[in-house]
């Protein structure tokens, strides 16, 4: 007799449609997946494959929203639904007939999740763009960068991830939070923007303390300090150095096998840049694994700079099972945070291609075998089952 595990997730039972986007929605969907959510993508009858590479666990379903029928079929999925993830331009899906106030009419349970650039108000509402000009707008970037070169966007990690799908995510957690005392939804209005520029809160906040009195590149925390910057080691590698408290810097010292009565003092600004190459000559002595057979247990604050493949594989990270492999052998980072009673359990089955799950969705939604194939041959819904499933 088999027996059949049915894990409980913290978002068990949430049934989401997110409207297929480039980057920061999908992440936003990949999460709530990942804690258990039923996550339905809506993707174009007129597309081959997907964009999403983080469609982790997610059904899709290819519909066409220029077709009044596509409208109807996707306000019908929105009636029986918890959240709704829109990843347009503003105004997009209220000339679709699918804005807010027609979905929240009609299911007044409804998070409705907005997830843009710019926000749904101000003169660059309507505006494209993408990472960079969000946090260029955020004022963060104007501080990303070495000293006396152009502000360097750190991937698209900012906004499109931390500020954009992460926010958005915890908007919605939120409202489906207070939903439980009021029973009712909402609008979530993440703009990647003021998203970005919350993430950073820290740094406005620091103001006063003269942390960023300098120029770009030539403070404590960007790259300004030499005990907190990374240096080359002698075969090729890094290694990260954060020392900043006293008594890891003195470690660090140590183990560098300096003697700090011999250097400048380390608070000393206008001695970084001496003191910079000082400490860059004498790493570039070893290589990074000597290095980290020196400074491993020991409280300096220096770590590897590793790869990803070398993250993956790295001791600690695998006694802690950081990162998953999929069924495909793809390397992952696990879902986080570890939650005690109801971890995430990421789907391990590969990503759903265009429409694989548009006539079994469909079908659990009420239509007919009929209705669905009308809804085929009119050219609303596409599937990647079609023959096998009619
Ligand atoms: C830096 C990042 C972006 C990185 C993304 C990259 C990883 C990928 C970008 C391009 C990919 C490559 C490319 O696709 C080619 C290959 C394809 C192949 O399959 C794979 C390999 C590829 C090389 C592929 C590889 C990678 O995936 C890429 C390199 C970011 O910053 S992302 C953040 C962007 N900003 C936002 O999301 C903010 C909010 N959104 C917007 O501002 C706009 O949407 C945006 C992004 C500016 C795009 O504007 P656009 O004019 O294109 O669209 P919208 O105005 O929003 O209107 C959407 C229209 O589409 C209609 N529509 C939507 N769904 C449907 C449907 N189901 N049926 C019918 N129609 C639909 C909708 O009605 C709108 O129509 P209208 O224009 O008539 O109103």
């Amino acid at each position: 007799m088999p027996i059949y595990l049915f894990i409980v997730m913290a978002l068990s039972g949430i049934r989401v449609i997110e409207l297929a986007g480039l980057a920061p929605v999908p992440f936003c969907g990949m999460i709530l997946s990942d804690f258990g959510a039923k996550v339905i993508r809506i993707d174009r009858t007129n597309t081959v494959s997907s964009v999403d590479v983080q469609g982790r666990g997610k059904l899709s379903a290819a519909l066409n929203l220029k077709k009044p029928e596509g409208v109807a079929v996707l306000k019908n999925l929105c009636l029986r639904s918890d959240v709704l993830i829109e990843p347009f331009r503003k105004g997009v899906m209220e000339k679709l007939g699918l804005g807010p106030l027609e979905l929240l009419n009609e299911n007044p349970r409804l998070i409705y999740a907005r997830l843009t650039g710019f926000g749904q108000s101000g003169s660059y509402a309507k505006a494209a763009g993408h990472d960079i000009n969000y946090i260029a707008m955020s004022g963060l970037l104007s501080m990303l960068g070495r000293a006396h070169e152009n502000p360097y966007a750190p991937l698209n990690l900012l906004a499109d991830f931390a500020g954009g799908g992460l926010i958005c995510t915890m908007g919605i957690i939120m409202a489906l939070l207070e939903r439980t005392k009021s029973g009712k939804g909402q609008v979530v209005d993440t703009s990647m923007v003021e998203g970005a520029a919350y993430v950073g809160s820290f740094i406005w906040k620091s103001q006063n303390l003269g942390l960023w009195n300098n120029l770009r590149g030539e403070n404590l925390l960007d790259s300004g300090a030499p005990f907190y910057e990374t240096y080359k080691t002698s075969d090729g590698k890094y290694l990260a150095v954060g020392a900043i408290e006293p008594q890891f810097y003195e470690e660090l010292i140590k183990g560098l096998g300096l003697d700090s009565t011999q250097l400048p003092l380390q608070m000393s600004n206008s001695d970084w840049p001496q003191l910079k190459k000082i400490f860059a000559d004498v790493i570039a002595s070893k290589t990074q694994e000597e290095w980290c057979k020196i400074f491993d247990g020991k409280d300096a604050c220096v770590t590897p700079v590793l790869s990803l493949d070398e993250a993956a594989s790295h001791p600690h990270n695998k006694e802690r099972g950081s990162f998953i492999v999929d069924s495909q052998g793809g390397i992952s980072p696990r879902p986080a945070p570890l939650l005690s009673r109801t971890p995430a359990n990421p789907s391990l089955n590969s990503d759903p291609l265009i429409g694989e799950h548009t006539v079994s969705i469909l079908s659990e939604f009420g239509y007919s075998q009929e209705d669905i194939e009308n809804l085929m041959l009119s050219g609303v819904i596409a599937s990647n089952k079609t023959k096998s499933n009619l």
